[in-house]
């Protein structure tokens, strides 16, 4: 049985179609690499996955069950824009991680000594315990994003969701986050969703790279069709050993 089932979504903003007819199945520990043309709702359909929204019509289950709408332990987040806290020091940073996510907020006594030994662990795995003790205003942009997926981590998800969590950083410092990943994937069963724009990046990094696009197109209106996954590429082995279009998407569905 599959990890994560999208079936049949709908999502629209007032009488506007963002998506629609996305099915998707997913295996826990892929990770999914999402493109597409600029507003065609990738960020919309993670936003889907967090349960921030609703979808109009259609059902998103995670581990057989309805996506909790509060934040949760099970997914972590991390945007292109360092989402960390500039008031608290790196350390903090990975403890709010986790703590933020729980119900009840923050961590006293010896709840707090446990959050900070993980944080430290944390910290390990991604490189920064020499800086623990700083801002992040102090750290590079390739520090403070491997921040933010550490404290993403630190409530060790089940799935992570990445929104362009590379774009604002130079090719170097990307590369290196790229193996960064890569090591963080073979030490955990993590199932991770990655919106990319960058081709290359999703094919390297992704087991599969779907294509979000509308099928359906409107030259006198571009905006009465919703996107959906047109392809859905498989980018193991090194390659693209096949390339699968879902013919399905392109069949007339009754509404
Ligand atoms: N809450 C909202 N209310 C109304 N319209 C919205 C809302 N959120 C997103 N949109 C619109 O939905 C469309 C899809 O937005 P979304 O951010 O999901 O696209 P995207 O594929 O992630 O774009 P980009 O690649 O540029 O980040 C856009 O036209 C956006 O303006």
């Amino acid at each position: 049985m599959s990890f994560v089932t999208v079936e049949n979504i709908f999502q629209s903003y007032g009488r506007r179609p963002i998506l629609e007819r996305v099915n998707l199945t997913v295996d826990e520990g892929e990770f999914i690499s999402i493109v597409g043309a600029s507003g065609c709702g990738k960020s919309t359909f993670l936003r889907l996955l967090l349960a921030q929204e609703q979808p109009s019509r259609g059902e998103i289950r995670i581990a057989d069950a309805p996506p909790a709408a509060e934040p949760g332990l099970d997914r972590g987040v991390v945007f292109q824009k360092y989402s960390v806290f500039p008031h608290l020091t790196v350390r903090d940073n990975v403890v709010a991680g986790e703590s933020f996510r729980r119900r009840w907020g923050y961590f006293t006594g010896a709840a707090r000594r446990d959050a900070i030994r993980r944080a430290n662990e944390t910290l390990a795995r991604i490189g920064l315990s020499n800086v623990a003790d700083q801002y992040p205003a102090t750290l590079s942009g390739g520090m403070q994003q491997r921040l933010a997926i550490g404290q993403a981590l630190a409530a060790k998800p089940r799935i992570l969701l990445l929104d362009e969590p590379f774009g604002a950083l130079d090719p170097g410092i990307r590369l290196q986050m790229h193996g960064f990943l890569t090591d963080l994937r073979a030490e955990t069963n993590m199932t991770v969703f990655m919106v990319t724009h960058d081709l290359a990046e999703g094919f390297k990094l992704g087991d599969r790279v779907v294509v979000f696009d509308k099928p359906r197109w409107d030259p006198t209106d571009p905006d009465p069709y919703g996107a959906t996954i047109t392809y859905d590429f498989d980018a193991r082995d090194g390659g693209i050993p096949f390339q699968r279009i879902q013919e399905e998407i392109h069949a007339v569905h009754p509404a």
